[in-house]
């Protein structure tokens, strides 16, 4: 299948690299001109513009944004659109607010599927979840580059109409937060607690067998390795935060109460109001996993 990706960052570099890797041909655009030269000498077409791609490309056309989410998608969206049809289908791989998709989805003139991808660019030698919405006919056609981008056939799937793929997503990094806030109240307390312990041996014996053992603690473990068994220079400040808050406002909105990923996200905020780097080992531990899975900037004292 030849396919068109749009934006080559930590995300997209890895969509192309396993779509190449799997036999499909890559037309390829990010507004870094760079990052195109660089992906181009393994394989991809490169394109100069959007609409440049949208030549390239044969009908009907197949396009998987991998941009930020917000204004780039629809920035993107704004110069394919002279260029598709509702034959062509336009994949949105990123974080996208699912309101947003809903809308996108209705606006274009192309088939729209918005695509939830979690796995992380420290996930690209397994592949990625992918949790899709849109049209039934859409999501099949594209299924054999789901099956190369995912872990395989049992990595996607799809969820629903337009906007469920990226409302599985929302509440999948609300878990997300969770997790980590747990894992890491669990390590402050045994890094202030009675004994002296070795963090990245307990986070190695938790991964063998016991019942918490999970990727984020491969993370954790990992993380303890790199950083030391106090996390270093690691700084009480973790980022992010859109898709955490999203997940709140909607369980708000449907009262289901979250009180975990409430307040895993209230500690994100309250990282940011305290400003010293010092504190919490609980938020030090979740800024270095931001970098294990998502290779997000480590904020550092
Ligand atoms: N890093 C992660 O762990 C994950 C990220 N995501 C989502 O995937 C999307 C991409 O994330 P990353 O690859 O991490 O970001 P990134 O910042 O590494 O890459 C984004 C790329 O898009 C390019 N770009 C920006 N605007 C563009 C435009 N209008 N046209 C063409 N190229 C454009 C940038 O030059 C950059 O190369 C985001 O929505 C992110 O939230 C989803 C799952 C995991
Ligand atoms: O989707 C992801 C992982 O599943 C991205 O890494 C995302 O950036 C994580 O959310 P936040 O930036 O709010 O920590």
């Amino acid at each position: 299948m030849e396919i068109g990706v749009i934006g080559l960052g930590r995300m997209g570099r890895i969509v192309a690299d396993r779509l190449l890797a799997d036999g499909h041909s890559v037309v390829a655009y990010d507004v870094d001109p760079e990052t195109v030269a660089a992906a181009a000498e393994d394989g991809v077409t490169p394109a100069e513009s959007i609409p440049d791609l949208a030549e390239q490309l044969d009908a009907p056309k197949r396009i998987w944004l991998n941009v930020p989410a917000g204004d780039p998608v629809d920035a993107a969206l704004e110069e394919l659109e002279p260029h598709v049809d509702s034959d062509d289908i336009v994949v949105d791989g990123g974080n996208s607010n699912f309101e947003n998709s809903i809308r996108r989805a209705e606006e274009t003139d192309a088939t729209y599927l918005d695509c939830g991808t979690s796995g992380g660019p420290a996930g690209a030698e397994l592949g990625f979840s992918m949790m899709i919405g849109g049209p039934e006919w859409a999501y099949e056609e594209l299924t054999p580059a789901f099956d190369a981008v995912a872990t395989g056939p049992e990595g996607h799937d799809r969820m629903g109409p337009p906007g469920s793929g990226h409302y599985v997503k929302m509440i999948h990094n609300g878990v997300e937060y969770a997790l980590m806030q747990a894992y890491g109240e669990g390590f402050e307390l045994l890094a202030n607690g009675r004994y002296d312990l070795d963090m990245e041996a307990i986070a190695h014996t938790w991964n063998n067998g016991a019942v918490i053992r999970s990727w984020l603690l491969e993370l954790a473990e990992e993380a303890f390795r790199e950083e030391g068994n106090d996390l270093g220079d690691v700084a009480d400040y973790v980022a992010g935060g859109s898709t955490g808050t999203w997940t709140v406002q909607e369980a708000l909105e449907q009262e289901v109460p979250v009180p975990l990923i409430y307040q895993a996200l209230s500690e994100r905020f309250n990282s940011r109001a305290t400003g010293d780097g010092e504190g919490r080992f609980s938020r030090r531990l979740a800024n270095r996993l931001r970098y294990g899975f998502g290779r997000h900037e480590i904020a550092r004292k």
